[in-house]
């Protein structure tokens, strides 16, 4: 199995490097880097990765800032990332880390390295152990922040 890692010198935190050394912990897992300098030339770099370098998933990291018009792009960057997934037929696990979703620089890097980790795990899950995702259907998981649980009756 090979996972292509791709990320953003826009971000404010290495998340590419956090989501490699996540995977490293899965052994079978070979991996594939591709660095670009915004989230908007994400969608290509993945669907190279997948197309071009033999990815089987792609984990696409990105950093959002706090202004409207990177908000704006956000929107525009993920869709382009969904139009890659289904010109692939791959899944692109899109990691975006809102710059205004954390109170100070310290919950960034904490909430980006968490979300980044987790979606790692969910990456090699959704290739390798589809199962596991199964049996945690509806139970309500966040990546980053706290999970929710599942809504009670
Ligand atoms: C407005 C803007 N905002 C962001 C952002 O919040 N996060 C990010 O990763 N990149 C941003 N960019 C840069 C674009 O994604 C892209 O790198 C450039 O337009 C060059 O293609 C732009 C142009």
């Amino acid at each position: 199995m090979k996972v292509g890692v791709a990320d953003t010198t826009f971000a404010r935190v290495n998340m590419g490097a956090i989501a490699v050394d996540e995977l490293k912990r899965h052994a079978s897992v070979a991996i594939e880097r591709s660095t670009v300098p915004g989230f908007k030339d994400l969608p290509v770099a993945c669907k190279i990765l997948i197309e071009e370098r033999g990815c089987d998933i792609v984990i696409a990291l990105g950093m959002p800032g706090g202004q409207e018009k990177d908000k704006l792009c956000a929107h525009e960057a993920s869709q382009g990332l969904m139009l890659a997934q289904l010109m692939t037929n791959h899944h692109i696990i899109e990691v975006f880390v809102h710059e205004d979703e954390a109170r100070d620089e310290r919950e960034l890097a904490w909430l980006a390295e968490r979300r980044t980790r987790e979606h790692a795990v969910n990456a090699v899950n959704l290739v390798l152990r589809p199962d596991v995702l199964t049996r945690m259907a509806g139970t309500g998981q966040r990546q980053g922040f706290e999970d929710v649980g599942p809504a009670r009756q």
